[in-house]
């Protein structure tokens, strides 16, 4: 499944990515339970994501990996379980608390408001940091104005930082959709976040974006100090760029651990391929594979 191009292309051996699994665990979520009427989207989970790593969330299609970041980022209440967020139990906030949190992300499909310009939707991304008040702004107009420069400043320091420059004036339904997607990360960054959640930030790319992409999320990281949690269906982005992946399947964690050996296990190739496939993936028999992985033919 792991590619090798990718892999020569976004090289990733920093020394925050070996120490990640040795730091405080910013996000600690423990049997985690949420159903949709009959149907149970996440049975138990059980996720540690630790500060200044690179965590992959993956599984196949409706495996529960946007469910579980609804319930993270407070977007759904779990039916069962405990998020804890910085040491702090955050377990049903709702997501413009958690927000101020230091929590940003970004999601599966794109959220940008059409019609403004790549400038306005990034700065919409400070909101968590402004005070709304009319009246303060009335009285304390020089202030005011102060905290507006000092909004813009990060932004300028955002588009630099994604390389936005040239485009930070069109409108953002008329660039490219590899760049809308950078625009919805850069908007995220301006948040200034401690965690960040990137729900497939690389669906619908070409090879040469990905590796774009990749590159500015690995400096979110290592220059930013934010810690991030990947959705990602794309196996050779999961490789170079993950500390650590768990797999989910049906709403369970099957496999958790290093990004190589956790892909090839044979849980997870069964999950992705089925138990037939699989088998002739790995030259032995579905019932081989039945008593391997405890899943049935
Ligand atoms: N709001 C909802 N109402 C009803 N069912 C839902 C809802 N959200 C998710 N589900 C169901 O829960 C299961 C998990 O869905 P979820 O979107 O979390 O999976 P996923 O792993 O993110 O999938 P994908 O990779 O396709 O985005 C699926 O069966 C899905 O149909």
């Amino acid at each position: 499944m792991a590619g090798t191009d990718f892999q020569t292309a976004v090289p990733v051996t920093t020394a925050a990515a070996a120490s990640a699994g040795a730091r405080p665990v910013i996000l600690r979520c423990t049997g985690i339970e949420r159903s949709f009427g009959g149907l149970k989207a996440l049975k138990g989970v059980d996720v540690e994501v630790h500060e200044g790593e690179i965590f992959g969330l993956v599984g196949p299609n409706g495996s529960g990996k946007t469910t579980m970041v609804n319930v993270m980022t407070g977007f759904y209440p779990p039916n069962a379980g405990r998020v804890e967020l910085f040491g702090r139990d955050i377990t049903g906030t709702a997501p413009h608390r958690v927000a101020k949190q230091g929590v940003a992300r970004t999601f599966q499909n794109l959220a940008l408001f059409k019609g403004m310009s790549v400038l306005d939707n990034i700065l919409v991304g400070r909101h968590t940091h402004m005070r709304p008040s009319s009246l303060a702004t009335l009285f304390y107009w020089v202030w005011a104005q102060r905290e507006e420069l000092a909004h813009r400043c990060v932004v300028e320091e955002i588009i630099d930082f994604m390389q936005l420059q040239d485009i930070r004036d069109e409108p953002v339904d008329v660039i490219p959709m590899g760049l809308q997607k950078r625009v919805e990360l850069a908007r995220a960054l301006v948040a200034e976040p401690r965690f960040l959640i990137l729900d497939e930030p690389m669906a619908g790319m070409n090879q040469e974006e990905k590796e774009y992409i990749a590159r500015f999320i690995l400096d979110a990281r290592d220059e930013r100090g934010v810690t991030i949690l990947l959705i990602e269906h794309h196996m050779d982005v999961v490789t170079a760029l993950c500390d650590r992946v768990a797999v989910l399947s049906y709403g369970e964690v099957i496999a958790e651990g290093e990004p190589h050996a956790t892909i090839a296990d044979p849980a997870v190739v069964t999950a992705y391929l089925g138990a037939r496939a699989a088998a002739r993936h790995a030259g032995i028999t579905v019932q081989q594979a039945g008593q391997h992985t405890g899943a049935g033919a």
